[in-house]
Parts: C-alpha cells; structure tokens; sequence
C-alpha cells in the first residue's frame, strides 16, 4: 500500500532522515516510535506533500506520490491527523467534519453562490455522510456541540471522523493517544480495530505510548536520530537491546 523508498531529509546541515525505507500492507497496523527528534514527524510530513525529500521515494498503491501536494496527496487516499488537535474551536463538530469533504466538492462557487438545487443536493449527501461516520465513531450525538466543548478523547474522534470524510485507504494518525487517560486509550485501540475490520483502513502512527503500540500494532519501526534501528514485531521491539539503549531504556513502557 505504502512503500518508503531510501528517503532522506536535511534541513541546513541536520539530517533529519536517513536513508529510511519501509513499507506499510493493505489494512496493516503500523508504528513508528522513537525518541523526540528522531525524525517521525518529518517522516510523516514527507509522506503527506508537506515537506519532498532530499532523496528518496514514497509510493502509494505502486505510484510514485513523491513531491505532490498535499491536497494531490489527500486525493490519492492518505489523510492524517495532528499531534495537536487541530479542530475549529467556532465550528460544531458536524461542521468540522464537513471540512474534510471539501476535496469532494461537485458543485462549483457559481452554484454555491446562488444555492441552486446541485449544491442543496451535496450538501445532504454530506451531512448524512459525516453524520454517519461520527455513528461510526461513537460521537453523533455530539454533533451540534461546539468541538472544544468535548472531551480530549472525543476531540481525537472528530479530527479522525475529518480525515475519515476524505475517503483515505490509509491513516496516518500522529500520536493518537498522547494525552489521553486510560478508559480513552482502550477505547482508541476499539476505535482503530474496527476502523480496519469495518470501513477498510491501513494505519500507520506515530507513538510513545508503548502499552498501547503493544496492543494495536501488526508492526512497528524504530527511529533513532533519523536511521532506523528496529523493524518488527512489537514484543520483539521490547526485547531488543538497542532499542532499550536508545529509547526504551528512557520512558515509562507501562505508558
Ligand atoms: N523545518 C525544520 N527545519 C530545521 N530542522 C528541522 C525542521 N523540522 C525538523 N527538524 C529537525 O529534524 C529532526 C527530526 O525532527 P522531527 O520533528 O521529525 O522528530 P520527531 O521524531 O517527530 O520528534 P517528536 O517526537 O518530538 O515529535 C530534529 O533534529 C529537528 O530539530
């Protein structure tokens, strides 16, 4: 589905990727952990359009996607979230959801302008859309609250619920679980079991939390000052003596 291909990445005289490949399977469950720094987040970027390589290559479904836009990118099928949420704090959570069918739209400013029948049309197919991916996820009956009226658990549902509206094969979801107690991490886990048994999504994310990394991943990638240093099962990843030495060996593994 995702293939990484060599990629590297310098900002000025700092190597924040190295040489790093990998690939991710149709509806896998992929982690990429590390230590702060250690290049994910760039990782992710350059898998999204926001940053292009220094070298290196990034295919999806057997395409070459390096160095599309983003919004190119979100066409092809991948959608992420933020490491911080990032919802529009004015905006109910169905009108945040709403934002993310904005790659979809059939219906041309002239008719949005003067509201004529196509564009009355659209907008039910999304709302009943959206309304049926917050069913989805748990949250319809938050959906004329204000987004920041949620809570924290509930405010990752909706960005997940946005990049859901987009129609993405693959997630990307940044640090899904920071910040979150542990009755909203179980529920997580549910939450991103189900989004590959019942809607068909391939996950890759980035996180710390490892008991939750353990629970969830087929698969899990170990970054360490942009190379990589692990690449496998996670109960072998808890094992492994350079990955302890690296990073494990500095943060709480109970999460
Ligand atoms: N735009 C940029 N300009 C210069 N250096 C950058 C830029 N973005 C990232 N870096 C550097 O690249 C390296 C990797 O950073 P990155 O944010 O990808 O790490 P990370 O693994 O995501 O860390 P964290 O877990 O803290 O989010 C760091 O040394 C960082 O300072």
């Amino acid at each position: 589905m995702l293939k990484v291909d060599k990629v590297t990445k310098q900002f000025g005289g700092v190597v924040a990727i190295k040489d790093v490949s990998f690939e991710v399977k149709p509806l896998e469950i992929f982690a990429l952990v590390g230590p702060n720094g250690a290049g994910k987040t760039t990782l992710f970027n350059i898998i999204t359009g926001v940053l292009e390589p220094t070298s290196g290559k990034v295919y999806f479904k057997d395409e070459d996607i390096t160095g599309l836009s983003p919004v190119k990118i979100v066409e092809k099928g991948i959608a992420r979230t933020f490491q911080n949420i990032r919802l529009f704090s004015s905006l109910t959570v169905l009108e945040n959801v709403l934002i993310g069918f904005h790659n979809h739209i059939e219906y041309n400013f002239f008719e949005s302008l003067f509201r004529l029948p196509r564009f009355f049309k659209q907008e039910k197919i999304h709302k009943e859309k959206a309304m049926e991916i917050l069913k989805f996820l748990g949250i319809e009956q938050y959906a004329d609250y204000n987004a920041k009226a949620l809570s924290y658990g509930n405010q990752r549902k909706v960005e997940i619920a946005r990049a859901l509206a987009t129609e993405p094969d693959l997630l990307l979801l940044d640090e899904p679980a920071a910040g979150m107690n542990p009755k909203e991490t179980d529920e997580l886990a549910d939450t991103v079991f189900k989004l590959r048994s019942e809607m068909e999504k391939t996950i890759l994310f980035i996180e710390h939390d490892m008991k939750f990394v353990q629970k969830i991943a087929d698969r899990v990638m170990v970054l360490d000052y942009g190379k990589t240093i692990f690449e496998g099962k996670p109960a072998d990843m808890m094992k492994d003596e350079t990955v302890i030495k690296a990073y494990l060996g500095d943060i709480d593994v109970e999460g």
